[in-house]
């Protein structure tokens, strides 16, 4: 595990990381060492962080096509619930959002073809029998956050793995922000959102909160769901 100081300050460039994608990587599976974590972290803690997920590159035209989104009006406040009951709750949940779709950007199908390496090897390791995935671009301006909240609703269990990709090339611990994993009745997990790193956790299971930051926190918030 990296230095959380080190990692904080900055995204490294690619020769200092860890390659997680097998050459080529558009058709490769993840690499050994997220299946391992996937077996080991997801299967006994029911969440996992693993830095260095995207490729820089990746990251920064991610992070460019969010800001670019965001300054043409194309993201949306996001509400909480489901469909008609959907209602806009700022005080509640703060993000603006834009629901990806295949073929709008090669950076967005870059990043779908990485995520459905991971739907395959989560499905060979934990047999979850997830068959799609469903992702959306994410803004929280400063001052705004997500209170605690399960991602799984009450009427709808497909949702089973919650994926978030933060896109902030540099983050510092004091800009805020951190997604905190309420793990038990006691422990905590504060996940500072730097660019390139992939938390996953069980949706069902695993309450959680985005707090306030100082700047703008970009991120890929998705979910690998079951059919009906
Ligand atoms: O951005 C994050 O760290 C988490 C976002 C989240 O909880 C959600 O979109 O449901
Ligand atoms: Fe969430």
């Amino acid at each position: 595990m990296h230095n959380e100081q080190t990692v904080c300050g900055r995204l490294r460039f690619q020769k200092n990381s860890i390659m997680l994608l097998d050459p080529p990587h558009a058709q490769a599976g993840v690499s050994d060492v997220l299946q391992s974590k996937i077996c080991n972290d997801l299967e006994t803690q029911g969440w996992l962080q693993q830095d260095f997920f995207l490729p820089d590159d990746l990251t920064i035209a991610l992070a460019a096509e969010c800001r670019q989104m965001s300054a043409t009006g194309s993201l949306k406040s996001a509400g909480i619930g489901r469909a008609e009951g959907q209602m806009l709750r700022p005080d509640i949940r703060g993000d603006q959002i834009a629901w990806l779709k295949a073929g709008q950007s090669i950076p967005c199908d870059r990043y779908l073809q990485i995520m459905e390496n991971v739907r395959i090897a989560l499905n060979r390791s934990l047999y979850l029998g997830l068959e799609e995935y469903e992702s959306h671009f994410a803004i929280y301006l400063p001052g705004t956050c997500y209170r605690k909240h399960l991602d799984r609703f009450r009427d709808d269990d497909c949702r089973t793995v919650s994926a978030v990709v933060y896109l902030n090339p540099v983050w510092l611990p004091e800009q805020g922000g951190v997604l905190r994993l309420h793990i038990d009745d006691t422990r905590t997990e504060d996940i500072t959102p730097l660019g390139g790193r992939l938390v996953l956790f069980m949706s069902a299971d695993m309450p959680h909160e985005v707090l306030p930051a100082t700047h703008d926190r970009m991120s890929l918030a998705g979910w690998f769901r079951r059919r009906v």
